[in-house]
């Protein structure tokens, strides 16, 4: 476990995503320099599900990584167990839980997921693996509620590739992008813990060890912008 992950337990974790629900949008599209959403459509490539496939996404937030699966056409859902991410998420869609835009928001623990064996065609996690207190349980209850053969996706960040990069890139991490989120209205120290939880975190290599570990087969990554973050992909064994 990373010392980000020991120093926060998750009722704190989502009390904190609660604090930030109502910028998180916002705030992520500045520090990411806009290139969050190119990684949602790598992303949504990545899953490639298509009408009448389901798909479930994981540590949803406000259900903006949700919304790139069924503009393609699938159904998807969102869970995550900060209540104010799907509070901010179902009142931008105007205000029903279940049939907000076609996205139903449910309340769940990614280490106890309250849904069925076999029930997804894929299941996705986008920057949020990292952020859960037990990776491999994750992958385990994630395993269990995806259908034989169906499809596993993470986008998480990850570990830049290019030392010369790296340098300029752990400067802003740890220096600059705590002040920028600051000035767009996060006033507590939950972009210090997101830029501590990145750089703690798990290589690509490393990440690809756990998903195995947890029963995944095929399992192969694809970085985007020189590692900063890395979209994982992994299926579950047919039989
Ligand atoms: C950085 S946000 C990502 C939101 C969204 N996936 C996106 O791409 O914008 C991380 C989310 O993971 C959720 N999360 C962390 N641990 C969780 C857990 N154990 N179960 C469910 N959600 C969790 C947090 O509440 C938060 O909404």
């Amino acid at each position: 476990m990373t010392r980000a992950q020991l120093d926060k337990q998750p009722h704190e974790v989502a009390a904190m995503f609660d604090r930030t629900a109502k910028r998180y949008d916002l705030v992520n599209d500045v520090i990411s320099l806009g290139q969050v959403r190119l990684w949602r459509k790598a992303v949504a490539q990545a899953v490639d599900a298509g009408p009448g496939e389901i798909v479930l996404d994981l540590g949803a937030g406000t259900g903006t990584s949700t919304d790139s699966f069924t503009s393609l056409g699938a159904r998807a859902i969102a869970s995550d167990f900060s209540l104010g991410m799907l509070a901010t998420g179902v009142r931008r869609r105007g205000g029903n839980s279940l049939t907000g835009q076609g996205v139903p928001f449910i309340a769940g623990d990614a280490l106890n997921l309250p849904f069925a064996d076999d029930a997804f065609d894929a299941v996705t996690i986008s920057v949020a693996l990292r952020n859960v207190h037990d990776t491999e349980q994750a992958l385990r209850e994630m395993l269990r509620v995806t259908k034989p053969g169906g499809k596993l996706v993470i986008l998480e960040f990850s570990h830049v590739t290019v030392k010369s990069f790296d340098l300029v890139y752990r400067e802003y991490l740890m220096k600059l992008l705590p002040k920028v989120a600051k000035v767009f209205g996060s006033n507590d120290d939950s972009y210090e813990y997101l830029a501590e939880s990145i750089r703690d975190w798990h290589d690509q290599p490393a990440l690809a060890k756990i998903i195995q570990r947890a029963g995944w087969e095929r399992v192969a990554w694809r970085n985007l912008n020189l590692g900063i973050v890395a979209i994982h992909r992994g299926y579950k064994p047919q039989g």
